[in-house]
């Protein structure tokens, strides 16, 4: 691995923690693109590659994650539990208490840069977000326990920062990432249109939100190392990367589910109606745990993301990163319909 650090110098070296995953697996392979020398470290190995140095282990131990840092100089830091998973223990043990492992591995191997994928959700409260600014305070009361950790892993990380000490951080705030091998996006909603629950628009369909192609939040992410030094705007401070093209959510549901050859929504329940229904549902199935475990479609949080308005600037990125999306919407649903053949409906 040493020589693969001096190969690639010592500044173009790193290891993404969580570099198995969706966002993960698209960061190793850009950055490789980029000449950079890569370890992989994950509580799972998803892929092979000859490029990648692997190192298997929980974030939660730092003895675990300090070979994996050793002669780095940026350390992206991806990993969470699926949000889906619903599960507090295991949310505050790697995104609260995993992240300060991280942090204290990150100072301990001599890592400068710690960039953090953090999320846009941090100030979401399940109202309306217009053009929301990285200005925003995060959200008093947080939908789920996925969101309330990752408020907690993105302070823990940006009050981390430490110039005097040579260790730099900052945050990057996506929200609604998509594209090729997205586990938690494009499959959920195709399942939920092959069980047909995908035949209601919740709300009016106007409101617009932001979905970021995965190829887009990679490039901030690389920006974000590449300009994080002693004295630059990103020390200590978080930024929005989308792919500044708001849509209405329904409308690109509409265009992935048709793309994917699916009948639309067409029909529509009020929003205060579905989130209602949505949860009571949560609360029946809570009470039900003990006995089974049923995964709901239509949690409280998704139904709050499909029927308000839940958008970001990225000023703050263009200004201070001189960052703009690579692919536009477009495309980027073009690209993502196209790399799920496995997904289209079976015409009869
Ligand atoms: N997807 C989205 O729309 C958005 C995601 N984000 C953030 O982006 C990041 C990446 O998300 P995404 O790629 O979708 O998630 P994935 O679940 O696809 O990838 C996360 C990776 O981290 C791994 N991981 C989980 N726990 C640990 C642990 N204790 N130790 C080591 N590795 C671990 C996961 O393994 P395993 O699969 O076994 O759990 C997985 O390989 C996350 O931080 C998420 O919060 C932010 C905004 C939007
Ligand atoms: C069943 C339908 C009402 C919705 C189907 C699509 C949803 C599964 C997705 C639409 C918006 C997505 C989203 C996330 C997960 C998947 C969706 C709810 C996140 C919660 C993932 C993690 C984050 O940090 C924020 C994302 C917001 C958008």
């Amino acid at each position: 691995m040493a020589t693969r650090l001096r190969a690639a110098g010592a500044g173009r070296s790193c290891t993404v923690i969580g570099g198995s995953g969706f966002l993960g697996q698209h960061m190793v392979e850009q950055l490789l693109a980029k000449g950079y020398s890569v370890n992989v470290f994950d509580i799972h190995k998803r892929f092979e590659s000859d490029q990648v140095t692997f190192f298997l282990g929980d974030l939660c131990d730092k003895e675990a994650l300090l070979p994996a840092l050793r002669g780095v100089a940026v350390v992206f830091h991806c990993a969470s539990p699926a949000p889906a998973s619903d599960n507090r223990e295991l949310f505050y043990r790697v995104n609260f208490t995993g992240t300060k492992a991280v942090i204290e591995a990150c100072r301990e191997a001599g890592v400068q840069k710690l960039v953090l994928t953090s999320s846009a959700s941090v100030v979401f409260e399940g109202t309306d977000i217009k053009n929301g600014s990285e200005d925003l305070p995060y959200a008093q009361k947080p939908i789920d326990y996925y969101t309330e950790t990752k408020i907690l892993q993105e302070k823990e990380v940006l009050s981390a920062n430490d110039p005097d000490n040579n260790f730099f951080t900052t945050a990057i705030r996506p929200h609604g990432i998509f594209g090729p091998r997205d586990p938690q996006l494009v499959p959920i909603l195709v399942q939920a249109a092959r069980s047909g629950k995908m035949k209601f628009i919740i709300g009016d369909g106007k409101n617009l939100v932001d979905f970021t192609y995965v190829e887009n939040v990679v490039h901030g992410h690389i920006l974000a190392a590449e300009k994080l030094h002693k004295g630059s705007a990103l020390c200590g401070k978080a930024f929005h990367i989308t792919n500044d093209e708001p849509i209405p959510f329904w409308t690109f549901m509409s265009r992935i589910l048709t793309g994917l050859d699916y009948d639309p929504p067409k029909y529509h329940i009020p929003y205060w109606l579905a989130y209602y229904l949505a949860l009571l549902l949560s609360l029946l199935l809570a009470l039900l745990r003990p006995l089974v475990t049923i995964k709901a479609t239509f949690t409280p949080m998704r139904v709050a993301l499909a029927g308000t308005f839940h958008y970001y600037s990225c000023e703050r990125a263009k200004r201070a990163m001189g960052y703009s999306p690579v692919v536009s919407l477009d495309e980027a649903i073009a690209r993502t319909v196209q790399s799920y053949p496995g997904l289209r409906r079976a015409r009869a």
